[in-house]
């Protein structure tokens, strides 16, 4: 049976898949099968995710907030994310796992772009890299394809640039549409292999998801996208501080830890534990 006669039409959620690679990302948008991606920072997530069957696992500057405790995303070093990244990669056998390119490590032009995602793929064993920019980044991303390693856009609301932005405003409303799009273009002509919205309407996204043929991955950028991509702290609320709107929390692990850590606390200070059964003897 080919790849296009297989029910799934050979897009990323067929069980038959051994491992995901862009091509069936675009496989993936060609027959309406959505794809899922969740950020992740370390082995035991990744192991996990990867376990579930998520798509692809984005190794976020984002770890700045989740790993971190910075306010933002924008102190974070390549030098950070690269042990991360690497355990990331090193615990998939079937995700794509996505190096994401930290703030100053492209944006002074082509060489240093193509440098940086040199770095992670040398480093790491990221399968691709990400780099926020619609229009003002085509010149980076083309660059860093024509040297053979798959790129990632993200457009909308970019982190990043929340200071030019004036926070974390929701992108592409009203005339704006028009630039998110023409940025949307911008990246499939650099040649990236999907793009992702962040806080964007699902009109807009909408509009972009269909005159695009890469595929659309939305962050807040509601249910027209190809696929779905959040950071998983959010998702599983293991995040005590605020959570975007768009975000669904699927667990609440952060309240799960915190009763274990109060009874454990508990459990020391009345001698309960350790019991006999935790004990080594002679
Ligand atoms: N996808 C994503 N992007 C981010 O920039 C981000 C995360 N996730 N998670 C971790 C932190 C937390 N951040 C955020 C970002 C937005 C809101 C928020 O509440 N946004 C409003 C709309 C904008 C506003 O009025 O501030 C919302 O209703 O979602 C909260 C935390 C930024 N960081
Ligand atoms: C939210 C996603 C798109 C991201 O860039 C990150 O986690 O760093
Ligand atoms: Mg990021």
């Amino acid at each position: 049976m080919s790849e296009q006669e297989r029910p799934y039409g050979g897009g990323t959620s067929d069980p038959a898949l051994k491992r995901v690679r862009t091509r069936h990302f675009q496989r993936a948008k060609e027959n309406g099968i959505k794809i899922t991606g969740l950020t992740s920072y370390d082995t035991l997530s990744a192991q996990i995710f990867d376990e579930a069957g998520i798509d692809f696992l984005l190794v976020g500057d984002s770890a700045g907030n989740t790993v971190f405790g910075y306010d933002t995303t924008l102190p974070v070093t390549i030098d950070e994310l690269i042990p991360l990244t690497r355990a990331v990669a090193r615990s998939v056998t079937r995700a794509l796992v996505i190096a994401d390119l930290p703030f100053g490590s492209y944006e002074n032009g082509p060489d240093d772009a193509l440098k940086s995602a040199i770095r992670f793929m040398k480093e790491t064993g990221s399968h691709a890299v990400k780099l926020e920019g619609g229009e003002r980044s085509y010149k980076q991303i083309k660059r860093i394809v024509n040297a053979g390693i798959p790129v990632m856009g993200h457009i909308g609301f970019t982190p990043q640039s929340e200071h030019g932005l004036g926070g974390h405003v929701i992108q592409g409303r009203g005339e704006s549409a028009d630039q998110l799009l023409a940025d949307a273009k911008a990246v499939e002509k650099a040649g990236a292999f999907a793009v992702v919205l962040e806080m964007v309407p699902s009109e807009a996204a909408a509009r972009v998801t269909a005159e695009l043929s890469i595929p659309t991955i939305s962050v807040g950028a509601g249910p027209h996208c190809d696929g779905q991509l959040m950071v998983w702290s959010d998702w599983a609320g293991f995040n005590r501080g605020r959570i975007p709107r768009f975000v669904k929390q699927y667990a609440q692990i952060g309240e799960t830890i915190l009763e274990a850590a109060r009874a454990y606390k508990d459990d020391v200070e009345r001698g309960e534990y350790p019991a006999p059964e935790h004990e080594y003897k002679e």
